[in-house]
């Protein structure tokens, strides 16, 4: 029916479907995912440098609760998407290992009658301080995950750590693999966020749990207003003076004012299948952690 007022009106729902926001510019969905790319490989040598500046390292605390709340034990497989340079996997990798450490003394206090040779043997014996668990950093972005590979083994991490390429929405792993799905300020990037959460669900083993970090929505008009004018006025000047480049982080803000409000992101999370979900706001709700799990 081209020409029809029908034929014009389909016409304009298609286009509309496929358009979405960058920021607060409307672009195609082809277009978002490329200046997604461009906004990441821009910044990936400064992004940590830029995070402990925008925040004064109140990211880590964030990423850290993060952790709390997962509480994995030896043995656990996660996957953190857009997991760029590697926070949460090395957070991971950490406290993975001090709880098999702990499970070790609690074996060997059990065991009271060893001599210290035994003992000295027991721990010499265990090869995988990890006690079997893995992480894998996937992310779209060939600079982030080079920085974060970098990263990584400067500070001696290898073992239990991949590092693979792709994008959120298409995951080139079998149904039911992993303990633990995490995604830490990367699913606001992402273009179809319903087509990411319904792959977080697949390849989630049934019982495994889903983990978001994001921003959210601020819960105090005080602070509310002090951070949008920190937001809008210093977070842009940071990103021009630190990573010579205003419009990325300009992108970051407005990015942040779109994303859904914490009981909008709930019900995302619902209708992709998950069950049992909770948020935990921090810092006012500048950003909340939410759980679901695959039941
Ligand atoms: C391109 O995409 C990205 C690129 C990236 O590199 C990273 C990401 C992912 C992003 C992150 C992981 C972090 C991004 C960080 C933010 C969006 C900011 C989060 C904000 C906070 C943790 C602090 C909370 C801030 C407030 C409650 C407002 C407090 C603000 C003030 C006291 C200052 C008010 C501002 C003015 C009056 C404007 C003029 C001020 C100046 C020129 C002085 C500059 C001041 C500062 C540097 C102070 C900053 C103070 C704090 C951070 C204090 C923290 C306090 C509290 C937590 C209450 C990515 O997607
Ligand atoms: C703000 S960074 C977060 C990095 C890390 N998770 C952290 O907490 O520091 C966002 C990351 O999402 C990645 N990303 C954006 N779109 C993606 C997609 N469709 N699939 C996978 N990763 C994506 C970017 O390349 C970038 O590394």
């Amino acid at each position: 029916w081209p020409g029809s007022p029908l034929g014009a009106r389909l016409l304009s729902q298609k286009k509309q479907a496929l358009e979405t926001h960058f920021g607060f510019e409307t672009v195609s969905e082809e277009e978002k995912g490329r200046k997604v790319y461009q906004v990441f490989e821009g910044v990936a040598k400064k992004y940590d440098v830029m995070n402990d500046a925008m925040t004064l390292g109140i990211h880590r605390v964030w990423k850290d609760m993060l952790l709390q709340k997962m509480h994995p034990s030896p043995g656990t497989h996660l996957l953190d998407v857009a997991g760029g340079t590697g926070d949460i996997a090395i957070r991971f990798l950490n406290y993975v290992q001090a709880q098999h450490r702990r499970k070790q003394k609690r074996q060997v206090r059990a065991q009271q009658n060893l001599s210290w040779e035994e003992i000295a043997q027991k721990y010499q014996n265990e090869e995988d301080s990890l006690g079997g668990s893995h992480v894998i950093v996937y992310d779209i972005n060939k600079a982030m995950l080079k920085t974060g590979k970098q990263k990584a083994s400067a500070q001696g991490y290898t073992a239990g750590l991949s590092w693979v390429l792709g994008d959120a929405e298409e995951l080139p792993f079998d149904d039911d693999k992993f303990d633990f799905y995490t995604i830490g300020f990367g699913i606001r990037n992402v273009t179809h966020m319903d087509r990411a959460l319904q792959e977080a669900h697949r390849v989630l083993k049934p019982g495994g749990q889903f983990l978001c970090l994001e921003f959210s929505h601020v819960d105090n008009t005080f602070i509310s207003r002090l951070y949008d004018l920190y937001s809008f006025q210093v977070i842009p000047v940071l990103g021009k003076v630190i990573a010579g480049d205003w419009k990325s982080y300009q992108y970051l803000i407005e990015s942040i004012r779109l994303f859904p409000s914490q009981e909008e992101f709930k019900e995302i999370i619902e209708d992709a299948g998950f069950r049992k979900v909770t948020y935990e706001n921090l810092t006012s709700g500048i950003v909340a952690i939410h759980s679901g799990f695959k039941l």
